[in-house]
């Protein structure tokens, strides 16, 4: 089939490039000069697992294509996807005037000679969004032409986006349209996926209520680890304990700094937004939001108590990314931490596998900071390291190099990647998240 997806950023280039690998033949859209320039230079702007090859070969097959033109996207496809930012606005409820402005454009673009075309919301938008995309594109399109909006949430993680694509657990199809539905089902043909599908609105719920699902899970775990920490109880046993409930599941229990990045804190915010604009406020995710930011205090209190002043105090940072396996610094909880560290007036030696760019780049950060140009030079002299970002590098570590680099062997762990038994036995000072504390202290 012949699709286009307006918007090339993580979500439209990541899910352009899977279609195409499925065999469809995509036309991604961006209306940035600069990021279509890149990508017919070859070059990737984002850093995700996977991409680049499937990006390289599905262009050589003459499959994906990269335009500034939503005139010739509209035009070449049947199905027209729209994966437009949807940030939050001060009040924490949605701007959705990228949307708005995409659902004119399309309508622009339309005349009656190009036939049907189904145009698909994928971004994450509050809950009856689809009728006032319907309603803006019937509004500025020309008079007879016919098109149909279907709802297509999309569910990818940053850092294994490609496999989720691929492999989705579900994929929701929101449509009110038979038409349309027939185009979608045809789209999703090449996956092996259970599809569900529902009418606009449920399908739009669907993508803010499993996110705020998500974050009320980590949130969760975050609370228990801090009545571990007060009562000598190790919080990974009672992730284990009872994760391995098949009705809870262990995954998404994991305890640490609290959830960041593009998606769940700004989800969170427009699900409590969307609840009270519709008279029905969900006081349950307030908690959620507040359990998150009391996550990231507990830690700064612990460096506080153990560093006691951290003016003129070196630092090792390792993590600056929001999580694993991306270089993706937007709401990163690694960088607020960096952030209130070097306000206290310590000096921070940073080091991430991906992100020191992007951190360069978007952190905000521009001094108080120094980037290490591998992950043990990061520690030399430190007064301690601490650990914000859960990258595998980091829980493979030889503690020794630790032990010897650092000037006090005192480690924070805000991910709990380290074992404390083996890190007591090399020597560090060991305090992580929801654990009892090891080593010399
Ligand atoms: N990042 C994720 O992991 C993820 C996962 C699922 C859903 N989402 C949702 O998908 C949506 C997009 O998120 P993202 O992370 O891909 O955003 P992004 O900022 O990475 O990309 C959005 C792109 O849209 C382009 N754009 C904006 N207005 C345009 C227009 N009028 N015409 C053409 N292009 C335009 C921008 O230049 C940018 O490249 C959001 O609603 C987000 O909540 C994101
Ligand atoms: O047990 C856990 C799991 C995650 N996190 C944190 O939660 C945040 C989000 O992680 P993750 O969900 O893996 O990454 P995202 O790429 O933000 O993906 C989420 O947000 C996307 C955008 O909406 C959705 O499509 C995905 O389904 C949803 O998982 C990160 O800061 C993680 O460090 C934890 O603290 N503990």
């Amino acid at each position: 089939m012949n699709l286009t997806i307006i918007g090339t950023g993580y979500v439209g280039l990541t899910t352009g490039t899977c279609f195409a690998e499925v065999g469809h033949h995509v036309t991604c859209v961006d209306n940035n000069p600069e990021k279509i320039e890149t990508l017919l230079a070859g070059r990737i702007p984002i850093y995700e697992p996977g991409l680049e090859e499937l990006v390289k070969k599905n262009v050589a097959a003459g499959r994906l294509k990269f335009t500034t033109s939503t005139a010739d996207g509209v035009k070449s496809g049947d199905v027209v996807f729209i994966a437009v930012p949807t940030p939050p606005q001060p009040d924490g409820s949605v701007d959705l005037s990228f949307i708005e402005k995409v659902a004119r454009e399309i309508a622009e673009c339309l005349t009656p000679e190009i036939g049907y075309r189904v145009i698909v919301d994928k971004s994450t938008v509050p809950v009856k969004t689809g009728e006032k995309v319907a309603e803006t594109v019937r509004r500025y399109a020309p008079q007879g032409v016919e098109f149909g909006v279907v709802s297509n949430p999309e569910f990818l993680r940053e850092g294994c986006a490609v496999d989720d694509l691929l492999h989705p657990d579900r994929i929701v199809i929101g449509s009110n349209d038979d038409r349309a539905l027939a185009l979608m089902h045809k789209v999703y043909e090449p996956f092996v996926a259970p599809v569900l599908v529902t009418d606009i609105n449920s399908a739009e719920l669907i993508k803010h209520a499993a996110n705020s699902f998500l974050a009320l899970k980590i949130s969760y775990i975050n609370a228990v680890s801090a009545i571990c920490e007060a009562s000598g109880a190790d919080v990974e046993k009672v992730a284990e304990g009872i994760g391995t409930d098949k009705r809870i599941g262990r995954q998404f229990l994991n305890a640490g700094l609290g959830y960041g990045g593009s998606c769940f804190p700004k989800d969170v915010k427009a699900f409590i937004a969307i609840s009270e604009s519709l008279g029905t406020p969900f006081g349950l995710l307030k908690e959620v939001e507040r359990i998150n930011g009391d996550q990231l205090e507990r830690f700064l209190a612990k460096i506080r108590e153990k560093l006691w002043v951290l003016r003129e105090k070196k630092i090792a940072l390792w993590g600056l990314a929001f999580k694993q396996n991306t270089d993706d610094v937007r709401e990163s909880v690694a960088i607020r931490v960096a952030k209130k560290m070097i306000a206290e007036g310590a000096t921070l030696i940073a080091w991430d596998p991906e992100a020191i760019e992007t951190s360069k780049r978007f952190s905000g950060i521009t001094e108080g900071i120094e980037y290490a140009p591998d992950m043990l030079s990061a520690l030399d002299g430190a007064d301690a390291l601490v650990i914000a970002t859960e990258w595998s590098h980091f829980a493979n570590v030889d503690l020794t190099e630790i032990k010897k680099r650092l000037r006090t062997p005192l480690v924070f762990d805000g991910r709990n990647l380290l074992d404390p038994a083996a890190a007591a036995a090399t020597g560090l000072e060991y305090h992580s998240v929801g654990r009892p504390a090891a080593g010399r202290h």
